[in-house]
């Protein structure tokens, strides 16, 4: 076992009102509502009181930085940017460690070198990182009849009845574990990791590693030619040997986002409410009934806002969470996340693009290819096909390329560790590999090589 950040006493619960009466108005209306996939703890003043812990500490990250994310969603928006959202299904206490933080990084870095050349654009790199701890779930049992395993935040994965029950105090430690893992992200951001010739290095190890590599050398080829023609040029240092990593996470565990709400000013000056976990937080396909909690807390943030959209969503609908979740009608206010399944996403997304369009919103289009292609293995593992997210990121392309819209990003769940969860790819992992390594806490994830072979995949889609 890994050591884990020690848990952080609670105080008594105190008062809660810390904003402007019309604020608090609306986060009480939102608050009110009824609220799908939370956990139910055997002692909610302890979840108050975990709470109001988390307002009394820094927040995780700062508005200033929100506004500049959200400037750069703004020109993925209006087709000037590509969005890499990327990182672990469920981030784990015990898995954050260098190694795994690191790992995941450099697979996000080596995907958006390779995005980067074929699209011509920047990529807006963000993680699903550092705050990535709460699950929905499809029920409220697993397979051995145990309250379900609902992320680190809530309950433990072990597999006993007292290991289940709801925790507030894994609140604190969700914070405590976020609060490092940024910090490395931080300086991973800042120091050698982010090297561009470094992260060419790695990409070119794994064209000469992979059986699939001689399709991707070409491209390698190029982008050498590329990074060489630049440092000859001498380009400016921060760009070739820095980068920016924006986090994310599902705003799901409402105690949580509550107690890291602050107010601060915005770019204009103006003092907002802002959701400080996190740079960008999304809503799952799970939470987003429209009358519903989640929907409401985020309407009242001003981070930029993902929404996850799956095959049931009307156009009707999408419009109606566009106009409720980009009021203020600012570009890349709203990712709109589809995760419709390889078999869906030709069919429904068209009427969707063209209706949201039509409302004169410039939201964010990001195509999730894991979430609507999972399925349980005979051996009872769940897995994603390689080819089913690759197909399902083909029929995001081929919408926007017929519509005339920008197919503005990707969202993978992914890891920088060698495991075995999702089939295919050029290693043709099968049902009998799963086993080797299958260390997901919830969903399959992609590994390095599986990622980068994406990465170079879609590179070939924008190229073309
Ligand atoms: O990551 C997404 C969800 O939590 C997940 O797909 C739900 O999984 P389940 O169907 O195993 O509960
Ligand atoms: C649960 C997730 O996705 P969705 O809400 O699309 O099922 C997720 O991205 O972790």
């Amino acid at each position: 076992m890994n050591p884990t950040i020690g848990d952080i006493t609670d105080p008594q619960p105190g008062a809660l009102a810390r904003f402007p009466d019309d604020i608090e108005a609306h986060l009480a209306d939102a608050a009110a509502r009824p609220a799908d996939q939370q956990p139910a703890w055997p002692d909610p003043d302890r979840a108050a009181a975990a709470r109001n812990t988390l307002t009394q500490l820094p927040p995780l990250v700062l508005a200033g930085e929100v506004d500049r994310l959200q400037q750069r969603l703004s020109q993925v928006a209006q087709g000037q940017a590509f969005l890499l959202q990327a990182g672990d299904c469920a981030e784990t206490f015990e898995g954050n460690t260098e190694s795994h933080v690191s790992a995941n990084i450099r697979t996000l870095l080596q995907m958006a070198v390779v995005l980067t050349y074929a699209a011509s654009l920047p990529v807006v790199k963000i993680g699903r990182i550092a705050g990535q701890y709460a699950k929905p779930r499809s029920n409220a049992t697993d397979a051995l009849g145990l309250a379900v395993y609902r992320g680190d935040i809530v309950n433990s994965l072990e597999p006993t009845p007292g290991a289940r029950v709801p925790d507030p105090s894994r609140m604190l430690r969700a914070y405590a574990n976020s609060a490092a893992s940024l910090n490395l992200v931080r300086a991973l951001a800042g120091s050698g990791l982010a090297d561009l010739g470094r992260v060419h290095e790695w990409n070119r190890d794994f064209v000469r590693d992979s059986p699939a590599g001689e399709r991707y050398e070409a491209m390698a080829k190029e982008i050498d030619r590329g990074l060489a023609f630049m440092s000859a040029c001498g380009a400016d240092h921060n760009a070739l040997h820095t980068t920016e990593i924006y986090t994310s996470h599902e705003a799901l565990l409402l105690e949580y986002e509550q107690g890291l709400l602050r107010r601060a000013p915005a770019a204009s000056g103006e003092p907002r409410l802002y959701g400080l976990s996190s740079h960008m937080l999304w809503i799952g396909e799970r939470t987003r009934r429209p009358d519903g909690a989640h929907i409401a807390l985020a309407a009242l943030l001003a981070n930029p806002i993902g929404l996850k959209l799956g095959p049931a969503t009307s156009p009707e609908q999408a419009v109606e969470y566009v106009e409720r979740l980009d009021a203020d009608n600012v570009p890349g206010r709203l990712t709109l996340i589809s995760r419709m399944g390889r078999d869906r996403v030709r069919d429904v997304l068209p009427a969707i693009v063209q209706k949201v369009e039509a409302s004169g919103h410039r939201v964010v289009w990001q195509c999730d290819p894991m979430h609507g292609n999972t399925y349980e293995a005979a051996s009872g593992y769940k897995t994603r096909r390689f080819e089913d997210i690759l197909d399902e990121v083909k029929g995001f392309f081929e919408v926007h390329r017929a519509l005339g819209t920008h197919p503005g990003g990707l969202h993978i769940e992914l890891t920088g560790d060698s495991v075995t969860e999702c089939l295919g790819g050029a290693e043709e992992i099968d049902e009998q590999a799963l086993a080797l390594r299958y260390e997901t806490s919830c969903d399959p994830r992609l590994n390095p090589g599986q990622s980068v072979e994406l990465a170079f995949l879609v590179a070939e889609m924008l190229r073309s």
